[in-house]
């Protein structure tokens, strides 16, 4: 097929290709109920003239937080006037100024001039017209971590959680979402005390779930009969050992971008196969692209060596060649682990039982490539 055919062809096995968007809001919205409930139970003093309970929310990454948040406060929108619930993405938007221009953007459906006003006025003119106005302000910070590298997270929970002080009557609240369990306790450490908060967990998917989710959504953006249940089951399998459910929707929508540049009326084993060679290959270059040097350096060992290495052997190897402790060694390996990069495997062996093998999850001429 010549590239004027791909480009005009114009079958297509999607019903609806967006429903693979990151931001496609699915129909079928399951397992996430008592988190929910939960959200809503902190929500709920708001709509009955109280402040809302502030919340940690933590899970995982694509375990459904953000879904869940803004379900959550579709509701509360579609349900009650008393409340406004401003959603801020953090990564996006981390300073004072840039947040609290969300607010006002919520409030007053338009964002502050980015010049001339100060911060104070802002504020007070948000604070003042909640309270004149008998309304409460509920705000979720996602990923909320990205606050911390700035230093800015205290003084903004601050701003929200102490407003009443100065505003009579003033009943406003926040959730933090984190996907990192380590934050949990730089939050504890950047925020003091006038936060704390009720935690609400996202526990990661089981196969199932993780099955029934991407099941749902080929539903969705597929016609019928284009993906097998087995191809699914597949996907499934994989997602799981990545960890990450976008995975799972991303390969569905590039194994049928895939088949349909193959003019095939269906999705194919093969097809499959070769969208699971691309997302390999880009996850794995995304991982190396973050490395800094002295990671990089670990890894070049772990991918030159022919057998496994225990952490022991590779410690020695390590150490040899680079000026750094020993602890700065096993963050270094925790990193990689993290980023999946590695598989560290106990063997029950060692001086503890604790030794650990350390594998290698990618071919290691692909990492040599990256590397280079
Ligand atoms: N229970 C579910 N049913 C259907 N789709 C889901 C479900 N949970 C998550 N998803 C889908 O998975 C993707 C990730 O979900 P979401 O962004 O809500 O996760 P998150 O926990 O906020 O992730 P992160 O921490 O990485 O921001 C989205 O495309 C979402 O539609």
């Amino acid at each position: 097929m010549g590239i004027e055919d791909i480009l005009l062809h114009d079958e297509t096995i999607f019903k609806n290709i967006n429903a693979f968007n990151p931001d496609y809001m699915p129909e079928n919205y399951n397992f996430r109920d008592s988190q929910m409930e939960a959200m809503a139970m902190s929500i709920r003093p708001a709509l009955k003239d109280g402040r809302p309970v502030n919340s940690v929310v933590l899970g995982a990454c694509a375990t459904g937080k953000t879904t869940a948040i803004r379900k959550v406060f579709e509701m509360v929108e579609n349900t009650s006037d008393k409340i406004f619930c401003c959603y801020i993405n953090c990564q996006l938007h981390t300073t004072r100024f840039g947040i609290f221009s969300q607010i006002h953007k919520k409030i007053f459906g338009h964002q502050p001039p980015e010049t001339g006003v100060p911060f104070s006025r802002i504020y007070q003119k948000i604070m003042k017209y909640l309270s004149d106005e008998n309304k409460a302000l509920l705000v979720a910070f996602d990923d909320v971590d990205y606050l911390f590298q700035n230093q800015h997270a205290n003084k903004i929970f601050y701003d929200i959680l102490r407003a009443y002080e100065e505003y009579v009557g003033v009943k406003t609240g926040l959730f933090a979402i984190l996907s990192d369990f380590e934050f949990r306790f730089a939050l504890d450490k950047n925020v003091n005390t006038v936060f704390i908060p009720h935690e609400i967990v996202f526990q990661p998917y089981t196969r199932s779930e993780i099955l029934n989710i991407l099941t749902d959504r080929a539903r969705a953006g597929f016609y019928e009969g284009v993906i097998s249940e087995d191809i699914i089951e597949d996907i499934t399998d994989y997602t799981l050992d990545s960890g990450d459910l976008r995975v799972g929707i991303d390969l569905l929508r590039v194994c049928g971008n895939i088949a349909e540049a193959n003019a095939s009326k269906s999705v194919e084993k093969k097809h499959l196969d070769e969208a699971m060679d691309k997302n390999l290959s880009i996850n794995l270059f995304e991982a190396v692209k973050s490395l800094n040097d002295t990671e990089i350096a670990l890894l070049k060992i772990i991918a030159s060596n022919k057998k496994i290495l225990n952490a022991g052997e590779l410690s020695e190897l390590f150490l040899e060649d680079e000026e750094v402790s020993y602890a700065t060694f096993n963050r270094t390996l925790e990193k990689l682990e993290f980023l999946r990069l590695i598989d560290t495997k106990f063997t029950g062996k060692g001086v503890r039982g604790n030794s650990r093998q350390i594998i290698l999850r990618f071919d290691p001429e692909d990492v040599n490539k990256c590397i280079l």
